[in-house]
């Protein structure tokens, strides 16, 4: 067990959720998922240094809206790991930050990945995959998926995850003004389904749109985009539905709210057609910017030094 003494960087992908099917609320407070994550080609980075405290610093356009604290997710992760190691969480934590904050493409999950495999690297621990997948857990819902990246199924609250298969995909994403808090959007999806009346089913994958995930069919996979969160996340922010129509008007195959918002997601045929959709999505001014992408991408990844 030797620990590296050079800083150790761990690049991260975002996500954008292809499925997400909400149960009804359990005792605890989370929803049963069916989730289907894919991992896209935005990429944080989280670079841990030897350090006397642990310190976090952030660079990027949404630095400004990054707690700095011990409430960071990369700090947390830090901590949990040290405490179980049983050593100090002697680490500086910086994050080259490029998934938009609180947009719901799980920037903050993907920071606590980033920095539980970094020190987990930087320290020499060597700690199982499925250990770190644990801590993951206890991290948020979102957080397993950020380490192992790719394409999976998550059930339970989103933290149980099973591989998928995943062709190529091409994505434009445009970022909203301002954040949505996650656990609001879980919030208006309740009020909004006891205002319906209706029963709210158990949430399962589905068939149709694993097949297409698998097949690398962009038609057959914009057919079937589901998200259950997305007319929570319009009725808190009715200006969305500006951006998704703006999309399509643009050429994209299919439009959906990213998971709990307010970043919205553009599937398109291909890398040329990406890049037309951005600039309508741009000269609408629906949007604050936009970012393309491809899937799926890897999860956590130890960069060479
Ligand atoms: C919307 C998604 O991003 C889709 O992947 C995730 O479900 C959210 O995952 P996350 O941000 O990691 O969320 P967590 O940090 O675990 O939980 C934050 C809050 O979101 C709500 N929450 C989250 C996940 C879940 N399955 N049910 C929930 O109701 C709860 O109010 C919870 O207190
Ligand atoms: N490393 C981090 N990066 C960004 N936000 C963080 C981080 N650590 C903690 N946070 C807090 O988490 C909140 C949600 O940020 P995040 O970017 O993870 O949202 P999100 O992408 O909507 O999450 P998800 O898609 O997992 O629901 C932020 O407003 C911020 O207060």
């Amino acid at each position: 067990m030797s620990a590296p003494r050079t800083p150790v960087t761990v690049r991260v992908p975002a996500k954008v959720n292809v499925q997400l099917a909400v149960g009804a609320a359990r005792p605890d407070g989370f929803h049963d998922l069916a989730n289907v994550f894919l991992a896209v080609s935005l990429f944080d980075e989280v670079t841990a240094t030897p350090a006397d405290t642990l310190t976090v610093t952030c660079e990027g356009p949404d630095a400004d809206k990054v707690p700095l604290d011990r409430t960071n997710l990369a700090a947390r992760a830090a901590e949990i790991l040290a405490t179980r190691a049983g050593i100090e969480p002697a680490v500086h934590l910086h994050i080259a930050k490029n998934i938009p904050v609180a947009g719901g493409m799980a920037g903050g999950s993907a920071d606590g990945a980033a920095a539980l495999l970094a020190c987990d690297t930087l320290w020499g621990l060597n700690t199982p995959l499925a250990e770190l997948l644990d801590i993951c857990a206890e991290l948020g819902s979102d957080v397993p998926f950020s380490l192992v990246g790719g394409a999976a199924l998550g059930t339970g609250r989103g933290e149980l995850l099973t591989p998928v298969g995943a062709g190529t995909f091409h994505w434009v994403f445009a970022v909203a003004d301002g954040g949505l808090s996650t656990p609001a959007v879980f919030r208006e999806f309740d009020r909004l389904a006891e205002a319906a009346g209706t029963e709210i089913p158990e949430p399962q994958a589905s068939p149709a749109l694993l097949a297409a995930l698998a097949s690398g069919d962009a038609d057959a996979l914009a057919a079937v985009l589901a998200n259950d969160l997305q007319p929570a996340a319009l009725s808190l922010r009715p200006q969305l539905a500006r951006t998704l129509a703006a999309g399509v008007d643009g050429g994209a195959l299919a439009a959906l709210v990213s998971g709990s918002g307010p970043t919205t997601a553009f599937l398109c045929r291909d890398a040329e057609s990406a890049e037309k959709v951005a600039a309508a999505l741009s000269a609408s001014g629906t949007c604050r910017a936009t970012r393309i992408a491809s899937s799926p991408a890897p999860g956590a990844t130890v960069l060479p030094s």
